[in-house]
């Protein structure tokens, strides 16, 4: 299991600040799509120059033209590039073939997906390398999670690892540690915290507990 700080509501020097005080506790970091929409890929590039040794996120969420996006965003230095679940065969496709020959990796983030087992299976099968569950922002505010559906996912998905994203907190890890995902996703369960270390390092702690 690894763990992924996700970042959501910094520009570039506040990002490279926040990674700076968790870099040891984090295996993956990620560029949210609200600093991809701010920044470009920029963000990315310079992410990854400030940390070369960890692994770099673009959180695109491509829902077309898949082959290019995923192309720019291999060339900005990311290693693993987002799309969404609900995208076109055809589409995951794509970012599935242009990852492959730029040696990165494709999430597939199930945010929105009605029928999680059918299309977890369907996205497999096309060779994502991981499928994410994702209670989104605004669903998070109506009290949902996503910790049922890790499990549906777990039951059908074969190849992909698997990942669960969306307002997870320390005092909720454990209950996502139990089901074993391959990633676990966290943006504000640390950057809203006082002290960003302290919760990082605890969180990897129990991590590696598994
Ligand atoms: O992709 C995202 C929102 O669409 C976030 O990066 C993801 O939900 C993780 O952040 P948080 O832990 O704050 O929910």
């Amino acid at each position: 299991m690894k763990l992924q700080l996700a970042l959501d509501l910094v520009n570039i020097p506040e990002a490279i600040e926040l990674v700076k005080e968790v870099e040891e506790y984090i295996d993956v970091v990620e560029i949210g799509t609200p600093v991809v929409i701010n920044e470009g890929l920029k963000a990315v590039k310079e992410v990854k120059a400030a940390f070369p040794n960890l692994t770099v996120l673009a959180d695109l969420k491509i829902m077309d033209a898949a082959g290019y996006e995923v192309s720019q965003a291999s060339a900005a230095g990311a290693d693993i590039i987002t799309i969404l679940g609900t995208a076109e065969d055809e589409s995951i496709k794509g970012a599935v073939e242009e990852a492959k020959k730029q040696g990165k990796e494709i999430l597939v983030d199930m945010i929105a997906v009605k029928d999680i087992a059918a299309r977890a299976k369907e996205l497999d099968e096309l060779g994502a390398d991981y499928i994410c569950v994702h209670t989104g922002y605004d669903l998070q505010a109506a009290g949902q999670n996503s910790f049922e559906d890790l499990n549906t996912i777990k039951n059908v998905v074969k190849n992909a690892k698997t990942a669960i994203a969306g307002g997870i907190k320390l005092e909720t890890l454990p209950e996502v540690i139990k089901q074993q995902p391959d990633l676990i996703v966290v943006g504000g369960g640390i950057t809203s915290k006082e002290d960003k270390q302290d919760t990082a390092r605890e969180m990897q702690t129990l991590i590696k507990q598994g």
